[in-house]
């Protein structure tokens, strides 16, 4: 058989699936099971207590693969005959027949759109429906939102930092394996990363692959007399010439604006741009440190591109792996805009410059206050392992158990849930959004224009009145009857939509030094239901 297109994204998640799962899930679907419980109807809300990277705002992302879950949610015969080895004697047969007939069917799942910025403790998914699912879901959910809304988030900040700068993801060698490279390729392009270096992410999710080359081309070569091709077409003449002369020429011309003497520039450096402007003369990059960027890589660059000039093609730029990259950057942007004027070829003056090598927000923070030329980024490491902070730390929670209330307690009042089910509205100033406010479901939603009272879930005295100009509801219904019935956008609009909601948020909030935290609201009914249910439900302790 041919070999059949895939489509774009279902190569990922094979391994996503209800056994990727903790063991306890499934002990207390038995539990559950045991006491008849299975078909209560239960809500839970999927939120997290605190905004990553010492950040006042995340961006939620996942949620495409959370769908592909439920849709798919099923145990098949193989699940059920693990599951019979590992779980003790004493489980009733008929649990496992009825594990076989468990699907999604009866679940409704409430999501924020992909792509917002959302902030700590709304709900970015409600699931609701039969308990047992609903609750066999919390691992596999949790799996499938951390990590792609830390990542999203990560690459958000990043794109803050660069401003119109392009970033391109260079990290598949240091992600945390191959789901985690996919992983941070797909949602560091949702967050604002402008292509990957992973080819597989190319061909999976489509999107741009970009890249150069490594210093292993450049040591490959020793010596110009390595070359084995020496020619190139020439784009003027029509006809295949010797590239190496020429370009040979350009490097004994440009040694006095250099200012070096010719032993000390590389060789084998030359010989490897010129091989590798033969194999690609529309878009040659080089990498330029791997002797010396002032003595030798930078010169052998532009004898190259001016060789490819002669014949005419543009070289696209450099990329620089080390050293100060300010300092570097204005060096090769001084030689650039130097040969753009002395030869007249006004791109010159353009070519790119790209940096790379560890590099984090902090460092194209303070590279923003160096006056640096750089254009581009190449980033690995600490994107993708999200270095600064390794873990989102989303949780799902019961809140609402056949219509009743639940609610969990902490000595730590930020961990305490806020109970029942509950909408979410984000309301609108004139130019950003002012307010998240959390509702129990049956209130009637807030008004744009109308007064409301948001009040802060925890301090009785903070409080405030919000005339909205616009009122967004947050939470979508995505999946209920066994389908799904809401449109999924696609990867563009998704991070369009990253790029639009991070617009609503004020700079303040989005700032990378002490940020303002963005307020987080309860109506004025579901404060007095919250605190309610608080004092009924902890125990009065007694003095001794
Ligand atoms: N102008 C700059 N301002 C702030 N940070 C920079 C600047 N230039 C480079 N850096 C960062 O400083 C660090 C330099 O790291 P390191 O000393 O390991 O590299 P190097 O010595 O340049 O490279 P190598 O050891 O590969 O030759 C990198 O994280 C890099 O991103
Ligand atoms: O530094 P990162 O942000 O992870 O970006 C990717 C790095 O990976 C490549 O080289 P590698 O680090 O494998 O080797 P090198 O540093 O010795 O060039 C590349 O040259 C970058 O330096
Ligand atoms: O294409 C590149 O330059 C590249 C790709 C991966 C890692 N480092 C660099
Ligand atoms: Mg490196």
């Amino acid at each position: 058989m041919a070999d059949q297109p895939q489509s774009k994204s279902n190569g990922q998640n094979e391994i996503v699936q209800p056994l990727l799962t903790d063991l306890y899930q499934i002990t207390m679907a038995y539990a559950y099971w045991k006491s008849k419980k299975t078909d209560d109807y239960a809500v839970f809300d999927l939120f997290f207590r605190k905004n990553p990277f010492s950040g006042e705002f995340t961006v939620f992302a996942g949620l495409e693969e959370c769908l592909k879950l439920i849709q798919k949610f099923r145990f098949s015969d193989s699940d059920i005959a693990y599951l019979r080895q590992i779980l003790p004697s004493t489980i009733e047969n008929e649990f496992y027949e009825y594990l076989k007939t468990l699907t999604t069917d009866n679940i409704k799942f409430y999501a924020v759109k992909e792509g917002t910025v959302v902030f700590p403790k709304i709900p970015l998914i409600r699931v609701e429906g039969q308990l047992v699912v609903a609750q066999l879901l919390e691992t596999t959910l949790l799996n499938l939102v951390n990590y792609a809304s830390l990542m999203t988030t990560n690459a958000a900040r990043y794109r803050l930092a660069a401003g119109h700068l392009k970033l391109y993801e260079f990290g598949l060698r240091r992600a945390q394996g191959p789901d985690g490279g996919l992983s941070a390729s797909r949602y560091s392009y949702i967050g604002g990363f402008d292509g990957t270096s992973n080819v597989l992410a190319g061909k999976l999710f489509n999107i741009p692959v970009k890249g150069t080359h490594a210093h292993a081309y450049i040591t490959s070569f020793n010596s110009i007399d390595e070359l084995q091709l020496i020619t190139l077409r020439n784009n003027n003449m029509g006809s295949e010439e010797n590239f190496v002369r020429p370009v040979l020429k350009w490097r004994e011309k440009l040694i006095s604006m250099f200012g070096v003497i010719l032993s000390e520039v590389n060789d084998g450096e030359l010989a490897a741009f010129i091989s590798f402007a033969i194999a690609f003369p529309d878009g040659f990059m080089a990498l330029v440190d791997t002797y010396d960027v002032k003595r030798s890589g930078l010169i052998n660059f532009c004898a190259v591109a001016l060789g490819l000039h002669d014949f005419g093609y543009k070289a696209i730029g450099i990329r620089l792996d080390s050293g100060d990259l300010a300092y570097l950057s204005n060096v090769a942007r001084d030689y650039f805009e130097k040969i753009s004027n002395e030869y007249a070829v006004p791109y010159f003056s353009r070519l790119v410059i790209m940096a790379s090598n560890d590099i984090n927000e902090e460092t194209i923070l303070s590279l923003n206050d160096q006056d640096h030329k750089i254009d581009s980024f190449g980033i690995g490491t600490h994107l993708v392992t999200c270095q600064k902070q390794p873990a989102l730390g989303c949780v799902y929670k019961m809140v609402e158990l056949n219509g009743e209330p639940r609610i969990k307690l902490s000595q730590d009042v930020g961990k305490v849930t806020i109970p029942g089910r509950k909408d979410v509205f984000r309301l609108y100033g004139t130019t950003h959004s002012l307010i998240d406010l959390l509702q129990k479901a049956d209130e009637s939603p807030p008004i744009a224009g109308q007064k409301t009272l948001c009040r802060h879930p925890f301090q009785e005295s903070t409080r405030a009145y919000v005339i909205p100009t616009r009122v967004e509801q947050l939470l979508n219904l995505y999946w209920q009857d066994g389908q799904i019935c809401n449109r999924l956008p696609t990867l563009e609009e998704t991070k369009t939509h990253v790029e639009n909601s991070l617009k609503l948020i004020r700079p303040d909030i989005k700032r990378s030094l002490n940020p303002t935290p963005y307020k987080v609201a309860v109506s004025d009914n579901l404060y007095y239901f919250l605190h309610k249910l608080w004092l009924d439900n902890a125990p009065i302790g007694e003095l001794s």
